[in-house]
Parts: structure tokens; sequence; C-alpha cells
């Protein structure tokens, strides 16, 4: 099996790539410090235990596996902690990024699929964004991840590294075999918290702001399956494989559901009420993001067809009701 160094594979989103790459042939190599993963997430191949920060445990893993491709999940990916911490998400993503990076030139790993997010184009007066939209970030984990998106780019003249960047959309659902899922502590994603409402987890869902200049006030974004999006990760390292050029591609399904269309949703799809309070905007929320994701599908191939918004809601709620993970 082709090795591959997975970092942040024992997270939500690197957890189901590495499903998806060893059903493809592959073998990922886990590459996390369970700053916010799950040892236990860690089924589809070996867990090499390490920080991003530290470059000697890094050259190790390099050395050791060999990998022929780096897929960079690992990073902090709160909006709300952004803005209100901007250093740590500088240090701990851009640096942690940087060691990456120069690990994987020094052990001559040219091949690097990177985790970007739509909050790098920031807010464009309600406009579909596609990959060659501004990138205008209002918060510092976008800005993070733009600074990581150039770096990219530098060490690819430099260094002729081979980069395909992925601009997610809002990801949801869950593996519906129901081996991995989405479960952080602290939770701060609207579909998770939602279903712990209806589950009476927590007392109510609150809706951050509903004076937004949207159809029913609350904000928009545009929802990918977490199993269409990591199947956007094997086209994207087989396109890097086949020694194409580098790329950007937005990951989204270019429809936009606010805040309460979701909650409506959810409410049809596990047939019970969600508690809902109304409560202020969250600081460093854009409006409206949308994603053109044309180029995805025409240059890779790739069919988000699991990307409906009640299947989403299903499979986070089966995963939700008999999910979870012990450390
Ligand atoms: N969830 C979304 O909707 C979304 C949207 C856009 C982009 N993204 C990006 O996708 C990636 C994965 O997101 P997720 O939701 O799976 O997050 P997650 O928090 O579930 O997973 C991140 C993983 O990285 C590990 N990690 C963090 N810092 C590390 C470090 N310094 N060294 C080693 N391991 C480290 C964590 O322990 C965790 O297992 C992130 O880069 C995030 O910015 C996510
Ligand atoms: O309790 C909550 C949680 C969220 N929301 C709202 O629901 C929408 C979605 O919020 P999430 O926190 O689920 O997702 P974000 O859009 O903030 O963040 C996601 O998209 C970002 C890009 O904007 C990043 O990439 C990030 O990693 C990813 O989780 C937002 O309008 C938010 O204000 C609520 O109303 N109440």
């Amino acid at each position: 099996m082709t090795p591959v160094l997975v970092t942040g594979g024992a997270g939500y989103i690197g957890s189901h790539a590495c499903k998806a790459l060893a059903r493809a042939g592959y073998q990922p190599i886990t590459f996390d410090n369970l700053l916010t993963g799950w040892r236990d997430a860690v089924k589809f191949g070996p867990f090499e235990e390490g920080d991003l920060a530290d470059r000697a445990r890094l050259d190790e893993v390099f050395a050791k596996h060999k990998p022929v491709a780096v897929l960079h999940f690992a990073a902090l990916s709160q909006v709300g902690e952004s803005m209100s911490d901007p250093g740590l998400y500088w240090r701990h993503n851009v640096l942690g990024s940087l060691n990456l990076i120069e690990a994987a030139v020094a052990a001559g790993c040219k091949n690097f699929v990177f985790s970007s997010t739509c909050a790098t184009y920031g807010d464009q007066d309600g406009v579909v964004l596609d990959e060659d939209s501004a990138q205008r970030p209002i918060n510092a984990y976008g800005g993070s991840k733009r600074a990581i998106e150039d770096m990219l780019t530098d060490f690819g003249t430099a260094y002729g590294l081979k980069s395909v960047i992925f601009r997610y959309f809002n990801v949801a659902g869950a593996d519906p075999d129901g081996e991995v899922g989405e479960f952080h502590q602290p939770e701060t994603h609207l579909i998770p918290l939602m279903l712990d409402a209806i589950d009476g987890k927590r007392d109510a869902l609150t809706v951050y702001g509903t004076d937004y200049d949207t159809p029913d006030g609350t904000c928009i974004r545009d929802y990918v399956h977490v199993m269409d999006l990591v199947e956007a990760h094997v086209l994207g390292l087989k396109w890097l494989q086949d020694g194409k050029d580098s790329e950007v591609f937005n990951l989204g399904t270019g429809t936009g559901f606010s805040v309460r269309e979701v909650i409506d949703r959810s409410a049809e799809v596990t047939n019970r009420a969600v508690p809902v309070t109304e409560g202020d905007r969250r600081p460093g929320d854009c409006v409206k993001l949308v994603s053109g994701s044309e180029k995805a599908k025409s240059l890779l191939g790739w069919e988000p067809d699991r990307s409906v918004m009640s299947q989403m809601i299903k499979d986070a709620w089966r995963w939700h009701q008999n999910g979870g993970y012990d450390r």
C-alpha cells in the first residue's frame, strides 16, 4: 500500500479521509497531537503521536514511513477563538504548517494536499465565490489559512513542491457506517450543537444573529457532506501523483442554507422540536458563504452525491445517537 502522511488524522475530517484513503489502496499514517482529536478515531492505519511544532519528530516520521504525499488537516479552526486570540492562530497554524512543509521538502516528499477554507474569502456582498474570487479574510483563522496557501505557492516556486489546496465550505454529516464521526469537545458547529439541543444534552441552540441582511435574518452557509469532501481528497492526491500542476479547488455545493433553514430541516429529519433561543451575532461570522464549485467537478471529476441537507443531518443524527469516542 502506498504510504501517505495525514496530519490531523485523529480529527473529524482527517479520520474520514483516512477511511477513504485506505479504501482507495493507500496506507494513511496519522500524525496528530490529540489536541482536538481522538486516539479511537485512528482506525485505518498507523498512529504517530506528535506536534507540528516538533520538527525533529516530523523528520523522524518522514524517515520511518517515506510517505509519497502529505494531506494536511491539522489546525485550530474556531472562528470565534481566532478573533479573541489571534496570536494563537498565527503561531499554531502558520508556524506548524511551515515546519511541516519544510520537513516534507527536506524528505523529498513533494505532493501536498492542504485543508483551506472559504473563510479566506471573507464577506463579499453575497456573491457566489469561485476560486478566482479575491481573498479578504475577516478573522485570524481565515488569515492564517491564506498565509499557508501563500507559503505553498512560494515553496512550489523554490523547490517544486506540488500542492492541491481545497477551500472547504461548511463540512457536515458523518460516516454512514458509524465508524467515525464529528466529535468536538467543546463543540462549536451548528449541526452537532443543534442535535445536542434536540436530544436534551443542552438547553437550546442559540441562533447567532437574526438581523443579518438575508431573507430570514440569519447567516447563510454552503454545507458539504464529509464523505463527499474526503473523496475529493483522494482525487486530489491522484491528480498530484499523475504529475499535474498545483491547483486550488473550492469544495461546496453552490447552494446556501440559512441557520433557520438548517433548524427547520433538522426538525423534519429527526421528527423532534429544536429548542432555540436568539442571541447576538458571533464576532468574525461572515453573512453569506456560498461556493462556486464547478472546477472540482470538471477537473477532478468530483461528484458530491451525498451533500443533500437532509442526508447530512440524517448521518450526523445517527452518529450522534450511537457514536462518540473515548480518548
Ligand atoms: N469542519 C469544517 O467545517 C471545516 C471547514 C473548513 C476548513 N476546515 C479545516 O479542515 C481541517 C480539519 O478540521 P476538523 O473539523 O476535522 O478539525 P478537528 O479539530 O476535528 O481536527 C484537527 C486535528 O488536528 C490535530 N492537531 C491540531 N493541531 C495539531 C498540531 N499542532 N500537531 C498535530 N496535530 C494537531 C487535532 O488533534 C485534531 O485531531 C482543519 O484544517 C480546518 O481548518 C474545516
Ligand atoms: O451555536 C451556534 C453555532 C453556529 N451558528 C451559526 O451557524 C452558522 C455555521 O456556524 P459553524 O460554527 O457551524 O461554522 P462556521 O461557518 O463558523 O465555520 C466553518 O466554516 C468556517 C469558514 O467560515 C471555517 O472553515 C470553520 O472551520 C468551519 O467550521 C454560522 O452562521 C453561525 O453563526 C449558530 O447560530 N449557533
